[in-house]
């Protein structure tokens, strides 16, 4: 399903990487480095808007509600051409003070390389999802430090507001992660700055966790020795074998 002009689902998208995710799959090859965002949150905080607002610098008003759709773009980041794949996941939910999470979300957090948690500041419920989804992204990437930015949004509705913007920062602060407060009805800009502060993390993990990878491209190959250099050097060693054999 084509949605936007430069947008397309991954199902249409030239393969940039393995399926699989083959992150590192720049550089010698000429392909761009791919790198894949899951965006998670309540339902209705604007996930979608907040993905189509990344990808087309357009806000549209209204989706259907998100089934978990996979979008790709490249982009270039720094002077870097990026493979951007950034998923959207259904709207999650707190049942008996813990989250409720389905498989499917689960599987999302688990493929991605970073993580956009986004609440709206009109919605306190959504801003407690913040905490039980930023344990369940450690959860299911232990030992892993996958990056993770905190987005407030809405913050064109000031005047509604369930959550002080502030509150966010400082949990935010708490679990370690950027934060952002955005409106994507109104502002492209911020929106550009938290999944670019996320790309460029990915990038760094990226590059230094492949050590071997990058010491190899860097070592220059030996040169071939060339032909000329390879007869003088052959008939060298016959000539030296007729003098051993005559002075026997
Ligand atoms: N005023 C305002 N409305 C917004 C903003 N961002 C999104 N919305 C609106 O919020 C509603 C929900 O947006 P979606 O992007 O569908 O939210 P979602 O999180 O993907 O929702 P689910 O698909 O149910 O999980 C839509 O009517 C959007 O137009 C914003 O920054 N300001």
């Amino acid at each position: 399903m084509r949605l936007v002009q430069n947008m397309c689902t991954i199902a249409e998208y030239p393969q940039a990487g393995s399926a699989s995710g083959d992150c590192c799959s720049g550089g010698a090859s000429g392909r761009p480095r791919l790198i894949k965002i899951a965006v998670v949150g309540a339902s209705g905080v604007g996930k979608t808007a907040l993905v189509v607002r990344f990808l087309t610098k357009r806000f549209i008003g209204d989706y259907e509600r998100n089934a978990g759709n996979l979008y790709s773009r490249q982009i270039q980041i720094d002077g870097e051409m990026l493979a951007i794949q950034v998923q959207d996941t259904p709207g999650v939910q707190i049942h008996e003070h813990s989250l409720d999470c389905n498989e499917q979300l689960n599987r999302c957090i688990r493929w991605a390389d970073a993580v956009v948690i986004v609440f709206s500041i009109t919605d306190y419920k959504s801003y407690e999802l913040l905490s039980h989804l930023h344990q369940q992204v450690r959860q299911l990437h232990p030992g892993n430090r996958v990056p993770v930015v905190v987005v407030a949004n809405k913050a064109d509705l000031l005047h509604i507001k369930e959550v002080e913007p502030q509150h966010g920062l400082q949990l935010a602060n708490m679990l370690g992660c950027t934060f952002y407060e955005v409106s994507v009805s109104e502002n492209y800009n911020d929106v550009f700055n938290a999944f670019h502060v996320l790309c460029k993390e990915v990038s760094k993990q990226q590059i230094t966790s492949t050590p071997e990878k990058r010491r190899t491209s860097l070592i220059p190959r030996p040169k071939s020795p060339n032909m000329q250099d390879l007869k003088r050097r052959f008939k060298q060693a016959l000539s030296a074998k007729v003098r051993t054999v005559t002075s026997v």
